[in-house]
């Protein structure tokens, strides 16, 4: 053993190189090795970071939207009652999206990812949820005629003990509705399970004069910041919140 390492000295010393430097030149290859293996990591396709996912939601659009992400998502809605007080429209949809998140994530392995979501509408100071009964519907969309609101939707991803939540908020603006067309609407009951009793991708297009912001945020699942969080998640893995642009 030590005439091996005197024999490697000797080499090193033909070679004009020092301990030192042989350390030094290990260090840099290590250091080069992670930045590849980091580089890897990021080039991953989301399918691949994460090929175990759950949707945390009982909502048929979201359910269709993770779709368009191509994740293949197990779908298990959350128990939660949502009874959260907060009159923040950002700060409630997160956390209402982190209680559906957490409820559904204790059930799975640590190695599945778990998306929670909520959507708010946003007006005149005021959060409206789903309606109560079609006299509640007929409040909120004569609130809203003629006039423009905000939708809000939070998300909450929680992978391998970590956890990451951001939103998004998009505007909406409607046309005059006449009561005949409140009505009219109300009784296709599509109103009945969405925030702020309309769906803008179903019977309601004819009343959206305008939107700024992601359509999909509008339908429950922002999607371009979505992926752009599970990019962030598989690659650094770090649980902090996504800095908004
Ligand atoms: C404003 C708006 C909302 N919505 C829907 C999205 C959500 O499904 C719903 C808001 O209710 P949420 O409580 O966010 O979701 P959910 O109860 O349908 O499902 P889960 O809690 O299990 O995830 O309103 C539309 O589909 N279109 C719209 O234009």
């Amino acid at each position: 053993m030590g005439e091996d390492i005197n024999k490697a000295e000797d080499f090193l010393e033909k070679l004009g190189l020092s301990k030192e430097d042989v350390d030094l030149l290990e260090h840099k290859l290590k250091e080069r090795e992670e930045r590849r293996k980091e580089a890897e990591r990021k080039e991953k396709p989301i399918t691949v970071l994460f090929p175990k996912v759950v949707l945390a939601s009982a909502s048929p659009r979201r359910q269709e939207l993770i779709q368009l992400l191509g994740l293949q998502a197990e779908i298990h809605p959350s128990g939660i009652a949502e009874d959260v007080t907060e009159a923040d429209p950002s700060l409630l949809v997160q956390k209402l999206a982190f209680q559906k998140a957490e409820d559904v994530a204790k059930q799975y392995p640590k190695d599945y990812l778990v998306i929670g979501a909520d959507t708010v509408v946003f007006f005149e100071d005021r959060i409206l949820g789903k309606p109560k009964n079609e006299e509640d519907a007929y409040r909120m969309l004569s609130a809203l005629s003629g006039r423009t609101h905000q939708v809000y939707t939070g998300v909450s991803l929680h992978f391998q003990g970590k956890k990451m939540g951001f939103y998004e908020k998009t505007e909406v603006q409607f046309a005059r509705l006449t009561e005949r067309e409140i009505w009219d609407y109300i009784e296709s009951k599509e109103p009945m399970d969405k925030a702020g009793a309309y769906g803008i991708q179903g019977r309601f297009a004819p009343f959206v004069k305008g939107i700024a912001g992601d359509y999909y945020n509008v339908m429950g699942l922002p999607l371009a910041r979505l992926y752009q969080a599970l990019k962030f998640l598989g690659a650094e893995g770090e649980a902090v919140e996504l800095p908004r642009e």
